[in-house]
């Protein structure tokens, strides 16, 4: 297997899918699904169930749809499986590394098996174990390897062979929260600095905001919402207002706040003032109201949409 040398025309879809469905007869985990998928990366999230893990592996082959057709980088799933896997990387969900050998030994077999020859499989596999971090630890076994070792191991077979688009399931499961951090720094980077696509999966809705360029969202199964991550998050019109104390201080400007004419409620240590009327001065209201009351202003922001908001506003499903 040889990797393809020429990356994905600019903003040609790296993934297509349409009528997508796969019933495995007690649930339907993916009922028709038409997308498309541009370069960046694409956030896949959804609850437990929702149906990405069954959509990675039908796009990479390895699950036959009971309808529907989809292309990954212009191959066809159902008829050029072979070619789509040569060139795409693949960190599964589930812990599969062999536990007796070292993440080296590891590394350099993936990469052998990708067609590289020895020692470019070699030098290769060193600096995709330096990049995901693990340098100091490659010659350690996997079987002694911490969940966020074991997590950066798998990400670095699905990157040692040059891929052209990487499919991460999960890639936080099961790590700390400083550890989501570097594993979602390093998925921004497979973008940022390698210039690869990238589908990644996660079941914490908003984990994903911070670093996708777009976002998919499923509902068991059924496609929510697909688009740029800056429309989930563009503003909401509404405001959130901190003062300093606790929620005596927060409830004494909420009730004045709402005695002023504008509609708000507590939102943690913060009110919300929904979208005021047009005209409305709102800045001004809170900051008198807050003299008035002679409490501390901390801050007034906007308030912004979050992913969960698609589940909990009525979402359109499309
Ligand atoms: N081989 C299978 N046979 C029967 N049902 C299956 C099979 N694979 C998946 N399912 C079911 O299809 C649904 C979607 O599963 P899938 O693993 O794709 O979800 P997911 O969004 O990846 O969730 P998770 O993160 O929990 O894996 C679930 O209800 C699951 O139980």
């Amino acid at each position: 297997m040889t990797a393809e040398t020429t990356g994905p025309v600019a903003d040609a879809p790296v993934i297509t899918t349409t009528g997508l469905s796969m019933d495995f007869g007690r649930v339907m985990a993916l009922h028709d699904l038409t997308l498309s998928i541009g370069p960046g990366v694409t956030g896949l999230v959804g609850a437990n169930g929702a149906g990405k893990s069954t959509l990675i592996k039908i796009l990479l082959g390895l699950q036959e749809p009971t309808a529907g057709t989809a292309t990954v980088l212009g191959h066809d799933v159902a008829s050029e499986s072979d070619r789509i896997r040569a060139v795409v990387g693949y960190m599964p969900e589930h812990d599969c590394l062999p536990p007796d050998v070292t993440a080296s030994e590891f590394v350099v077999h993936m990469a052998r098996m990708s067609g590289l020859p020895k020692a470019p499989a070699r030098e290769r596999a060193a600096d995709i174990l330096r990049i995901v971090g693990l340098d100091e630890e490659r010659y350690r076994l996997l079987g002694g390897y911490s969940t966020g070792m074991k997590q950066r191991a798998k990400l670095a077979q699905a990157l040692v062979h040059h891929p052209r688009l990487v499919f991460l399931d999960e890639p936080t499961n099961g790590l700390d929260p400083a550890s989501r951090i570097d594993m979602l720094r390093l998925v921004r980077r497979i973008s940022t600095d390698f210039h690869i696509p990238v589908l990644v999966t996660s079941h914490l809705l908003g984990e994903l905001e911070r670093v996708s360029d777009h976002v998919v969202v499923l509902d068991a199964g059924v496609l929510l919402r697909a688009s740029a991550t800056s429309q989930f998050l563009e503003g909401t019109g509404a405001l959130l207002v901190e003062v300093l104390g606790g929620t005596v201080e927060r409830d004494r400007l909420g009730n004045a706040l709402a005695a002023a004419g504008l509609a708000c409620q507590p939102r943690g240590s913060m009110v919300r003032v929904d979208a005021p009327p047009p005209g409305l001065d709102v800045h001004r209201v809170v900051r008198d109201t807050v003299v008035d009351l002679d409490l501390d202003l901390v801050r007034i922001e906007a308030d912004h949409g979050h992913l969960e908001d698609v589940f909990t506003q009525g979402a359109h499903r499309v």
